[in-house]
This record gives C-alpha cells, structure tokens and sequence, in this order.
C-alpha cells in the first residue's frame, strides 16, 4: 500500500520529491492572458488600471475610445500564428526540460475552457481554441513536461471579493470556483507542475490548500509526477511545497537545504510582453548563465520567463537567448542536468566566478539538495567558470581543498561561461 498523505503540511511535507524535477535542472516560464493585448506595462495592466494608475488612465485615453473596458481586449487576443510545435521546438533547444504555462493569471481569464468561467476563457473568446491543450500535446511531443502556473485569487471575481469582504469567513470562491477548476485543469490535461500563485491576501485554511494538495498526492492522475510550488497561502511560501520560489528572482547564493526553484524574466520589467520593451531593459546571456550556474550549485532549478505577443509569436530577442542558453548547454549540460550540490558552491575567497555541481554515484531520492556525505562516491565535480581564470591558474581554485587530481577534461565553449570536469586519477 502506496502512503497516504493527511490534509495537513507536517505530513504533505514528507513525500518525496519526484525525481524528475530535481534533475531537469532548467524549466520555460510562459506568461500569456488578456494582458497580451495591451502588452503595456506588465500582466498586472487591468490592476493598475483599476487602481487609477495615471500612466496607464493616460494610455487607454490616447489609445482607445471612451468607455472602452478591459475586458474589451479579450477578442483580439488572436493567437493566429501560435504554432505550438514550433514553441515546443524553440523551449526544447533552449536546453529546457519543463515547460510552465499561465492556465489563469489575475484577471481570471482561462487559457483551457474553465466550465466556470464563462465567455472569459480562450476558447469562448479571442483564440477560440483550448491554448493549454494544444501547447502540453506540443510539449510533450519533445518529451518535455508540462506544468500550469494558476492564481489562487482572481481581482474582480464577484464571488472572490464577496468571501474577502466577509473578511474569509465564508469560502465560496475556493469551493465552487477554484478547485472544480483546479480539478478540472489536473483530470484533463496531467499537468506535472502547479505553481500556485495570488496566494497572499488569505490564509491557507481560507484556500483550503491541504485538502487540495491531499488529492493531489493521494488520488490525482498526477499523484506520482506532481510537483507543486509553495504558494499556498498567508506564510506558507519558502515553507511547504515540493519546492520553493519564496519570492521572485530567489537566489539566496548558498546552498539550501530544500528543493527551490528561481523564477526570473528575460524582460527584467515584466514576466507579460510589452511591446516598448527597449533592449536595455532584457537579460544578456551573461546574466542568463549566471542565474543558472549559480542556482543550480545551491540546489535550484531555474524557470526562465518569456511573455509571448498576443498574436502567439514569441519575440526574436527572446528566442536569441534562449538559443544560446540552448548552445551553451549542449557543451556544458553534463556539468547541469542530472547533478547534486557539492560540499563546495563556490569559490568566494579564491574566485566568486567559479560555482561547483557534481555527480553522485547513487542518486539520492531522500534529499536530493544534500551534498556528498562520507559514505557517498562522488563521480565528478564540475568546476563552472564565469571568468576564465587570471593567468590560466587553474589549479589554484581546488588546490588543499580536495584530492582531486588535475582536470582531465575542459572545454572552452563561449565567452560567457566554460565548464571544467574533475575526476579521480
Ligand atoms: C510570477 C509572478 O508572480 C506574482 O508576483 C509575485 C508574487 C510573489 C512575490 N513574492 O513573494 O515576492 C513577488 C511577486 C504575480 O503577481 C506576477 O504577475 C507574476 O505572475
């Protein structure tokens, strides 16, 4: 008999991390909605209107007639050249192994027909067709998994802002809104991720989650693939989950001793597309490979954000990083994917520049971010330069801190990072 998980985080707590997740290493962040039309400021367009906001009062003034609503952009969120294998092309060269798409951001708009979101969803308005579907069959095609970011709380749901102004004493919303949709998004398309997220104005208890999380590991069609997130409500993030985004960007520069994952945007201003984004404003390979190489040496993974356009295309900045994440990685991937932290992370007196990973004989299910114990074979380390060394010296960095004997192996790749593998004579 399979463990059964109790409704309560001390138990959820103690399921293992499904394997895969740790060893992908590298995951695509989509943020795709209703916002993609305006595709000006940032996905949180419809808040900031609402909230009087005078840069985007000013923008609907200039750009659209009087009276003109929100919910108005809904019909031209086309999506008419989204070709979902050619998406799931570009994610897969990137080097990505999981693909993470908006099924329902703030706004409340469903990229899958929700049976309760009524002409609120792509398939009832703007694509007319079943986004969520349509991209987890292309994904999956390259072998990759599929996983949907879905917001907790919608801003101007009527039944949302009715159990907030009895300030959650009633749970109407999570009830008879978000988990039949929840349900709904797992039975019909076993997505392998849920990151939570709009999770904060209510506790746990208000949202149910436990419960939620207790079918999902018990029951679900998903119970030995799911990996969730740790957006659950009022506390709970960086505290419960199968792995932790705590904030945004989360790059604590040392090892951690649970799974975690950093979420960051190529556009640092926005994770929606905006058409005035300037180059300036957009991550180089530099500090692409950067957030890489040092997260995955603390034990994360990293989700990579591109906002795709409202006609479905993906910009080609965006695709020129993620092809050359996808160049560096087809060098450099055996010092990433499938690796463990070492007792090392980096070198902070000798050189900030070099983060370490490694490979472990035996893959350990039990805490997968725990470095080499005494009685663990390491098979390698790999030592990832971000600086070539000053002078070559190469020694210098691993020299007294180990017996490993002098690199047998180095490939000088790029410009921008090289990888070093070290082994046992
Ligand atoms: C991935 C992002 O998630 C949330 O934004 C957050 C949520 C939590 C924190 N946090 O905990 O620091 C910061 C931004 C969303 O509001 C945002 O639009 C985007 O989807």
């Amino acid at each position: 008999m399979p463990k059964r998980y109790l409704p309560d985080w001390s138990d959820l707590d103690k399921r293992p991390l499904p394997e895969w997740y740790d060893r992908a290493k590298v995951g695509i962040f989509l943020h795709w909605g209703v916002f993609s039309v305006p595709s000006f400021g940032s996905e949180w367009f419809w808040n900031n209107l609402e909230s009087m906001n005078i840069k985007y009062i000013e923008f609907m003034k200039k750009n659209y007639p009087p009276g003109y609503t929100y919910q108005d952009f809904a019909h031209m969120f086309t999506a008419e050249f989204f070709d979902p294998d050619e998406w799931a092309d570009l994610f897969n060269k990137s080097g990505a192994k999981y693909v993470v798409l908006t099924s329902k951001h703030h706004e409340g708009y469903t990229l899958f027909p929700s049976k309760r979101s009524f002409s609120w969803n792509a398939v009832d308005i703007g694509p007319h067709r079943d986004l969520v579907k349509d991209l987890a069959d292309a994904v999956r095609e390259k072998a990759m998994k599929f996983g949907v970011y879905h917001s907790l709380f919608e801003w101007y749901n009527p039944i949302y802002k009715e159990d907030k102004f009895k300030l959650f004493e009633t749970q109407n919303f999570p009830k008879t809104k978000l988990w039949p949709d929840l349900q709904q998004l797992v039975n019909d398309y076993n997505p392998s991720v849920i990151w939570a997220d709009g999770d904060w104005e209510a506790l746990d208890t208000y949202w149910n989650s436990t419960a939620i999380l207790a079918w999902l590991y018990n029951d679900s069609p998903v119970k030995d693939e799911i990996v969730v997130n740790d957006r659950w409500g009022i506390g709970i993030n960086c505290h419960h989950g199968d792995f932790f985004n705590c904030v945004d960007r989360y790059n604590p520069g040392k090892l951690q001793p649970h799974k975690w994952e950093n979420a960051f945007t190529l556009d640092k201003v926005s994770w929606g597309y905006r058409r005035n984004m300037i180059l300036n404003e957009v991550m180089t390979i530099k500090e692409v490979l950067r957030e890489l190489v040092s997260t995955v040496s603390c034990g994360g993974n990293v989700l990579i954000n591109v906002g795709p356009t409202k006609e479905g295309t993906i910009s080609p900045i965006f695709q020129e990083r993620l092809l050359s994440l996808g160049d560096w990685l087809n060098i450099n991937g055996e010092a990433i994917y499938n690796t463990s932290p070492w007792i090392y992370q980096n070198d902070t007196l000798e050189n900030e520049n070099v983060w370490y990973t490694c490979t472990k004989l035996q893959y350990n299910a039990q805490s997968p971010t725990a470095v080499p114990g005494p009685n663990e074979t390491v098979n390698a380390v790999y030592a990832i330069f971000l600086k070539w060394p000053e002078n070559n010296i190469l020694w210098k960095i691993v020299n007294g801190s180990t017996e490993l004997s002098l690199p047998d192996y180095a490939s000088v790749t790029s410009q921008h990072a090289w990888s070093l593998k070290l082994t046992h004579k």
